[in-house]
């Protein structure tokens, strides 16, 4: 009957807990007598080894959930050599021994065993025991499995926090350090070193690390940047991995990167976890330790089984991370898209038959196709803008942005940001983030217009993008590799500019791979007849009037002028034309043409009389108003109210109208 309730309460006790046993012993009576107790008792033996190889090859087979062990074995090895392997094994182990002087019991003590019979032992004892073993094995397994899970959930926190990588790396390292005493971790993608470069985490105190960065660790070994980066290539990084003493003395030998590490740090074992991601390559875990020995199987368990949920949270954060950087560039891309079409034309919308234009157009054909760096020289209003869209448009980035920089029109300290971007902070004002030019022009083309005005300081960084093919942003973690072509424009004579010193020959040359000159509108007057009838046709089109041709005289007066701005003039002056026609007669000038201005030599741009300072820009501006209202107002005999006055004409309050009249000292009598 006492057997019976024992048996029942021993079950009880048993509830979801393993029960298989497996018996080391050499005495057969003894094991015989422990599998008829263990028997009785509902467990099941999964065999009865004599000797410790015996044993090796029963658990390989059948993995027990708790030993029963004998210290003296058959063979040279003991039990106490076995534990060593059980305990690697997690598999718990009571032992059973004659022999209880305190030389062995210190010897089992240290292998920290789940119990010690002493032979000869009472069925209850080893039941009691037995049950007690499993139970707290089970129980410290389910703690440990507890920790690692909120390890895990801390993990995936802690990356899934918004704000500085770096950061969220000490914060990680903090939380596996409770896991994994390590004295040096290395973390990051070994494969792309543009989102989360390879750095290390060096403790310096109790929860505090110091961030080592491939620069500050080419400082600390005095190896170059260089050296380092093709020292990585050979890390091994395919497979997790424990090396303590020996074993990492041989990896070191192997594998120069960790070398360089262990003798810089003066590190002596090592713990590698690689996770292979969906996208960005391969992310590393390396924790290093300046004992030899203090890594073991259990560590490298952990990281076994942290391996998935840290790939699945790694892949996340780096895909949100991309959605949230591809946001960005739209919203700057639509953003840039809606000032260009603005501004846009098209290669089909170019008028011209001139030899030297149809050359041009030659030229701009045979380019287009390839990557080289065009330049584009030619006056101010040449077309310069129209010939980089045709360029673009021809080439294979077409699908692609062309993005425009007027590099006259930045103030010097903000074309740096404009072209290459800014993190957030990286200066006073930034208060966000800021993608550049050149990164949004990725894959397409960029059209540095008024080249020949761009800051010295920032011809270097030019030369530097189109040597290297990579960008800084401002305050940024590294540089970022970017394919644009580059097409330039300028309507200074560059190398007049290189010779006084404001540009550099080395960029010039650069740039001048391809050079097309634009020739000016007076060079080309065969042209003028097509493009003023182009304007005429477009304009009229465009405010609703019929177009019946261009008088005699005023195309006269077109081609005799000389046209200092080109066909931006040209198509101004037929604007003007076209507004102040009735709509039932050929188009006549709003004011005669006439050649002031000295025009510059071939070559020497743009140094004829054009405005210099905000206040001739002004002056010129005035004078062009006041001619072209004194021409309407002449042309409806001083009329300025009513049907066919002047305001009909300009479009205009007659308020408004008279204000600028006064303002630009316009009387009665000049009319
Ligand atoms: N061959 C052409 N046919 C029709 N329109 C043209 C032609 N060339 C230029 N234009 C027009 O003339 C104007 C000035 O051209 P564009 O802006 O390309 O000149 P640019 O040389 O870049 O001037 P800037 O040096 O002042 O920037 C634009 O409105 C453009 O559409």
């Amino acid at each position: 009957m006492a057997s019976r309730q024992n048996k029942t309460d021993f079950s009880l006790l048993a509830t979801h807990i393993g029960r298989n046993v497996l018996i080391v012993e050499d005495e057969f009576v003894v094991a015989n007598d422990l599998e008829i107790i263990l028997e009785k008792a509902e467990y099941q033996v999964t065999g009865i080894a004599s000797s410790v190889q015996e044993a090796v090859e029963l658990i390989a087979t059948q993995k027990p959930d708790v030993v029963l062990l004998d210290i003296v074995l058959q063979g040279q090895q003991t039990g106490i050599d076995l534990a060593a392997q059980l305990s690697m094994m997690s598999i718990p182990f009571i032992y059973l021994s004659a022999n209880s002087n305190q030389s062995i019991v210190e010897a089992a003590k240290a292998t920290h065993p789940y119990g010690f019979l002493v032979k000869p032992f009472r069925e209850k004892d080893v039941l009691i025991t037995l049950q007690m073993a499993l139970y707290r094995h089970a129980h410290s397994v389910e703690t440990y499995l507890r920790k690692e899970q909120t390890l895990q959930i801390a993990l995936s926190d802690t990356f899934s926090l918004s704000g500085e990588w770096k950061q969220k790396f000490l914060q990680a390292a903090q939380l596996f350090q409770t896991f994994i005493p390590f004295d040096f971790l290395l973390a990051g993608i070994i494969t792309d070193q543009e989102a989360y470069p390879l750095s290390g985490f060096f403790r310096i105190g109790f929860e505090e690390y110091q961030c080592i960065g491939m620069s500050e660790l080419s400082q600390m070994s005095g190896f170059s940047l260089e050296k380092i980066n093709a020292l990585l290539a050979s890390y091994p990084h395919m497979a997790a991995g424990l090396y303590n003493g020996d074993a990492f003395r041989a990896l070191s030998q192997s594998c120069s990167f960790t070398q360089l590490l262990a003798k810089t740090f003066r590190l002596e074992s090592n713990l590698i976890l690689p996770l292979q991601l969906t996208q960005r390559g391969i992310f590393i875990f390396s924790f290093f330790s300046r004992q030899a020995h203090v890594f073991s199987s259990g560590h490298l368990s952990l990281l076994e089984h942290l391996k998935n949920p840290l790939t699945l949270t790694l892949d996340r954060l780096l895909a949100f991370e991309q959605i949230e950087k591809l946001k960005e560039k739209l919203e700057q891309e639509n953003h840039y898209l809606q000032e260009q079409v603005k501004t846009s034309a098209n290669f089909e919308e170019m008028v011209g038959a001139s030899h030297s234009l149809r050359s041009v157009f030659d030229q701009v054909t045979q380019v287009a196709c390839t990557d080289t760096s065009v330049l584009i020289l030619g006056e101010s209003g040449t077309g310069k803008e129209l010939i980089a869209r045709s360029i673009h448009n021809l080439s294979s980035r077409k699908s692609k942005l062309l993005v425009k920089v007027n590099c006259a029109a930045l103030p010097a300290h903000l074309i740096e940001s404009e072209l290459f971007g800014h993190e957030k902070g990286a200066f006073t004002g930034a208060i966000d983030k800021r993608i550049g030019k050149f990164e949004l022009a990725h894959q397409g083309s960029i059209f540095l217009d008024e080249i020949g005005e761009m800051p010295l300081e920032l011809q270097a960084k030019l030369l530097r993008v189109l040597q290297e093919k990579e960008i800084e942003r401002l305050g940024g973690r590294g540089p970022i590799k970017t394919d644009v072509r580059i097409i330039a424009a300028t309507n200074r004579n560059l190398e007049k500019e290189v010779a006084e010193g404001r540009f550099r020959l080395d960029l010039y040359y650069r740039l001048n791979v391809f050079p097309i000159a634009l020739p000016a509108l007076r060079d080309r007057s065969e042209d003028i007849p097509l493009l003023a009838s182009f304007f005429a046709q477009k304009l009229c089109k465009k405010i609703g009037k019929q177009f019946y041709g261009i008088t005699e005289k005023a195309m006269g007066e077109l081609l005799h002028y000389q046209w200092p701005g080109n066909i931006r003039e040209l198509e101004n002056i037929i604007e003007q034309a076209v507004i102040i026609n009735d709509g039932q007669s050929p188009l006549d000038l709003g004011r005669p043409l006439i050649n002031k201005i000295s025009i510059p030599e071939q070559g020497i741009l743009p140094a004829f009389g054009a405005p210099k300072t905000l206040s001739d820009v002004k002056l010129l501006q005035q004078e062009t108003e006041r001619e072209y209202i004194l021409s309407v107002l002449k042309k409806t005999n001083g009329r300025i109210r009513g049907k066919n006055g002047a305001v009909e004409l300009l479009n205009l309050k007659p308020t408004t109208l008279e204000s600028r009249m006064e303002k630009l000292g316009i009387r009665k009598v000049d009319i």
